[in-house]
């Protein structure tokens, strides 16, 4: 495709409208070079127009942002968003005068523009169009299907009859009942028990928690009740666990293992719980070279009961697919914390689903039923404005892993709050585990040295040729995060220094050719060797001496590979922050750059902080953690005002 011709109409358009606006000429590339779009934005929208004859500067502005706004994560665009504030690069004046040159001059104009465009239909008339135009909301076709796939999906299931729950066995998973004169609302009420009565009513629900506020307790509980509800009926359920990484889904296998060992219930009945939990892909069937899965609506997944961990990772077109691929009567139970990162491709699905959860608690009559279930008295919680939704949903409010000793719980909930002076003063107060190391006057460079430090028992463990698993534990006791990719504090360049300093250690022999001891992290899925984009492998010689390199399965066991079939790899001393979501350390080192950046957000310091099981470094100036802390992100969809009204 030839795309000068459309440059010349887009130049032609704007000296078309010059008169009007002697001191702008709209032209797309210009939006390219300031960073406002992505070549692929630009030259999509260029194509589209060509082929249908728009020459509206509105539609192709739309369009285009549309576009480079999914590349940033959102599902839509809002035009009345964009009319106030456009993109930070553009000013508020070049932005209208762009609109201008299509006869729009607010925003009811822009929705006209758009309308009469053979690029958009409406939601209420939709039509083979790459665009769709809801309010003022624009989605690429594709994603405003996504979109309502998943609406579609939960209506239908707040229409659906209740399940019964079993309130004795209800009882018996929680035999105490809280005895506190604590009227707060964290020790008020059993949160995990609500939690289980809750999503034991509904064929759809969701545990959100922070870490430690024991999900995989409750939610083991959750699975024991409903195996012993449906065995009382003689009726085995199929139940499978998923996660959207391989490491995800090896920590859920360990915690559900392990939470099983507690449970009040008889052998068969634990027997009955599956510990082995999948990848998002490997249970849907990613097919090599193909987009669409194996498992969807024509052929649904063989399963009764569906629980997801670690759902902030899930994206929009992966939770719209994972129920594509649900059979109608199956149960689906979603896991995470809606505080952390959101998905790294776009979409909030989980941040979305329970945005308002904090203070809208439940429906009068849904606490009504909780607090005859659970025995607790709910009736404080009972709120006539709440939206449906909130049936489905439980937060769990109190940490069982961060006391109030805890460093990293205090400074995890003032990162949450936004409280900058709070997060500085718990950096500054001595905990014993947490530590600020912010730059030294005049720094440039990277500590390579401390940082490199934490990895001491690892060279050990690879210099003894310790056994693989051994090697694994030692390596995931400690990780370095970096906030941002690129640049001397970005993970590229700190992975470098790091096997520098390690070669000049001797550690390494060259650092160039696969070496003992290489940690690799794969950046895309491989379903032909079972590996997934984010799986951690560690390369150690085999029994006849071959280098290879060895990943986790599910089940706990190794593969080792040759080097020679891994494709897309990076090293993984240090990894950011988005790529150690479902994943814990020991240790956490966060290394914040030295000058500002967009993806400093509160949002990504509390999922570096929450990393962290023991002890928490934080790398970085006073100056861009108190920024870091007020920014958070914001990701423009349709289902959060769809469920909550927003
Ligand atoms: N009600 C409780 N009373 C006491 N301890 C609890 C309770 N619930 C959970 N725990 C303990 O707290 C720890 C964390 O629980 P769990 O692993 O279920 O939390 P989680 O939210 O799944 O954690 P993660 O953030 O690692 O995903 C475990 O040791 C668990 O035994």
């Amino acid at each position: 495709m030839d795309f000068s011709n459309q440059l010349d109409l887009l130049d032609a358009l704007a000296d078309e409208h010059s008169h009007k606006s002697s001191t702008s000429k709209f032209d797309l590339r210009k939006w390219q070079e300031k960073g406002v779009l992505r070549a692929i934005d630009r030259q999509w929208v260029e194509q589209l127009a060509q082929h249908a004859d728009e020459k509206n500067t509105a539609v192709l502005v739309a369009g285009a942002l549309c576009s480079a706004y999914l590349g940033a994560g959102h599902i839509c665009i809002d035009l009345a968003t964009l009319w106030r504030a456009p993109p930070q690069e553009i000013s508020l004046d070049t932005f209208r005068q762009a609109l201008g040159q299509g006869q729009v001059n607010s925003v009811s104009d822009w929705c006209r523009a758009l309308q009469a465009s053979s690029l958009v239909c409406s939601a209420s008339d939709l039509r083979d169009t790459p665009m769709v135009l809801v309010g003022t909301r624009v989605y690429l076709y594709r994603y405003f299907a996504y979109e309502q796939q998943v609406l579609t999906y939960l209506r239908k299931q707040f229409d659906t009859p209740l399940f019964d729950v079993k309130s004795d066995l209800l009882a018996q998973l929680f035999p105490s009942t809280l005895i506190t004169d604590d009227k707060t609302i964290d020790k008020a009420v059993d949160w995990q028990k609500v939690a289980v009565a809750n999503a034991a009513s509904l064929p759809f629900s969701v545990i959100s928690g922070g870490p430690g506020t024991g999900k995989t307790t409750t939610v083991t509980k959750l699975l024991a009740l409903l195996v012993a509800q449906s065995a009382a009926q003689d009726r085995p359920l199929r139940i499978e666990l998923a996660a959207p990484t391989g490491k995800a889904a090896a920590r859920l296998t360990e915690s559900i293992a392990n939470a099983k060992a507690s449970l009040p219930f008889n052998d068969d009945i634990k027997a009955a719980i599956p510990e082995q939990a999948s990848t998002l892909h490997r249970l849907l069937g990613s097919e090599f070279g193909r987009s669409r899965f194996k498992h969807h609506r024509q052929n649904p997944l063989h399963l009764d009961v569906l629980l997801v961990d670690e759902v902030s990772m899930v994206d929009l077109p992966m939770m719209a697919k994972l129920i594509d691929a649900l059979p109608p009567h199956a149960r689906l139970i979603l896991l995470g914390d809606k505080d952390q990162l959101a998905s790294v491709e776009a979409g909030s699905v989980l941040g979305d689903l329970t945005s308002g959860i904090e203070t809208a608690y439940f429906q009068p009559d849904w606490a009504q039923r909780l607090s005859n279930l659970t025995g607790d008295n709910l009736q404080p919680f009972g709120n006539p404005t709440a939206p449906s939704i909130t049936r489905a949903l439980t937060l769990l409010r109190t940490s069982y892993r961060f006391n109030e000793n805890s460093g990293i719980g205090h400074l995890a909930r003032a990162m949450n709050a936004g409280d900058a002076p709070a997060v500085l003063r718990c950096l500054k107060a001595n905990y014993q585990d947490v530590q600020w190391c912010p730059p030294e006057e005049g720094q440039t460079k990277v500590d390579i040295t401390r940082l490199a430090k934490g990895y001491d028992d690892y060279w050990e463990a690879v210099r003894h040729k310790r056994p693989i698993a051994d090697l694994y534990q030692a390596f995931s006791r400690y990780q370095i995060l970096t906030a941002v990719r690129q640049g001397e504090f970005g993970v590229e360049k700190v992975n470098a220094q790091l096997e520098l300093y390690f070669y000049q250690r001797g550690r390494i022999k060259d650092p160039h050719v696969w070496y003992p001891g290489k940690a690799v992290m794969l950046t895309r899925n491989d379903a032909s060797l079972g590996l997934f984009n984010g799986d951690i492998g560690l390369c150690m010689p085999d029994e006849s001496q071959r280098l290879r390199v060895w990943f986790m399965q599910p089940d706990g066991s190794f593969t080792g590979l040759l080097p020679s079939r891994l494709s897309e790899y990076e090293v993984v001393f240090a990894m950011t922050v988005h790529k150690s979501q479902g994943s814990e350390f020991d240790q956490v080192a966060l290394l914040l750059p030295l000058s500002p950046s967009p993806v400093l957000t509160k949002e990504l310091l509390y999922t570096g902080i929450t990393r962290a099981k023991f002890a928490f470094t934080l790398w970085g100036g006073s100056h861009l953690i108190r920024v870091a802390t007020q920014t958070q992100i914001e990701r423009y969809s349709g289902l959060n005002e769809a469920l909550w009204g927003n």
